[in-house]
């Protein structure tokens, strides 16, 4: 175990953090109060670092289906993977939240559809609450999760997952019509019992209008300074995800460009065989008698021609 304090024991470049959790009502009660700090995790180590730089809530993404998986879209994530990653996170976040993302058809289906598999990533994943996209169309889903006593995160704008249905990564909530029909949903998510809102790529005055619509948190993610909170991605954060760079992604590192650095610094010197040094190797065990060394029989470098077996031979 790592100790009950959450610096560790008080190392002097740490500051001391406090290990109690952030709660859903204490997340609920910084609307309009101080902003909340969202990041996606996807790991332990990551959880442990992204938590010790005070992210108030860590989301299991279904962006890992982008970021660590490699497709081109999240629809292939499933429940278990999820749950998988969110065991991991679950261990490194002392103080974050632990929030599940509901991958594509986990919920969609019907209310006791979502509400089964929102039950199954609690015990599963180890979150302690899930987020889902979409509005009005998943308003009983919501509520019937509500209901359970899981606590559940909306997703306004750019959901991702309907990212065939937008005709791609598109920003969302331009001109009146669609403004006032993202208004609508995010006043119904509230009424639904979500405790929060994610708005994503939407346009900032619209986004400050939905964060005084309702009576919940929004985070925001390509929707303006005027959100009651911002999440982003870690590795857009951290400056690694070089495939996609969305214009809201801010690269706060280049961690990147550091890893791609580090990596060759090894390689180099594993060439040089100035790594390892004595430093990182075992004491020797000293000299052994030669008797007890069989010297090793002479052996060819290459197995004659005529030892390979026919299928091998190319030529
Ligand atoms: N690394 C990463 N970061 C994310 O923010 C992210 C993911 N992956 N995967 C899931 C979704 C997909 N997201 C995306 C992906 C691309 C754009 C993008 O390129 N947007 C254009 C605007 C395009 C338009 O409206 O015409 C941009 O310039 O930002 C936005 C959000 C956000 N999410
Ligand atoms: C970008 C956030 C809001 C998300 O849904 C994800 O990471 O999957
Ligand atoms: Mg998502």
């Amino acid at each position: 175990m790592y100790g009950p304090q959450g610096n560790g024991g008080g190392s002097a470049r740490r500051p001391a953090q406090r290990s109690t959790k952030v709660t859903v009502p204490e997340i609920r009660s910084r609307k309009g109060v101080s902003p909340i700090a969202m990041v996606t995790a996807y790991d332990f180590t990551m959880a442990r670092l992204l938590d010790e730089g005070g992210a108030d809530l860590l989301l299991v993404g279904d962006s890992l289906g982008m970021v660590v998986q490699g497709h081109t879209t999240t629809l292939p994530v499933t429940v278990e993977e999820i749950c998988y990653h969110g065991r991991a996170v679950a261990r490194g976040a002392r103080r974050a939240h632990v929030v599940g993302d509901m991958p594509f058809m986990s919920f969609q289906l019907s209310p006791m559809h979502a509400l089964e598999n929102a039950g199954r990533m609690m015990k599963e994943g180890s979150f302690e609450s899930i987020k889902l996209e979409g509005g009005e169309e998943i308003a009983e889903h919501v509520r019937r999760i509500v209901a359970a006593g899981i606590p559940v995160m909306g997703h306004l704008g750019l959901t991702p997952q309907s990212v065939h249905a937008m005709g791609g990564f598109k920003v969302q909530g331009k001109g009146d019509e669609a403004a006032e029909r993202l208004i609508a949903d995010a006043r119904v998510l509230d009424e639904a019992g979500a405790y929060a809102i994610v708005l994503e790529a939407i346009p900032p005055d619209l986004a400050q209008e939905v964060t005084a619509a309702v009576s919940v948190p929004t985070i925001g993610i390509g929707a303006g300074a005027g959100c009651d909170g911002q999440v982003l991605v870690c590795y857009d954060l951290l400056g690694m995800f070089r495939e996609l760079t969305p214009k809201f992604a801010k690269r706060f590192a280049e961690v990147g460009d550091q890893i791609v650095e580090a990596t060759r610094a090894y390689v180099d010197e594993v060439q040089s065989r100035t790594f390892p040094a004595a430093e990182h190797s075992f004491k020797p065990n000293g000299p052994r008698r030669a008797a007890t060394v069989p010297a090793a029989p002479a052996k060819p470098e290459f197995a004659p021609a005529d030892e390979i077996p026919p299928h091998w031979q190319t030529h």
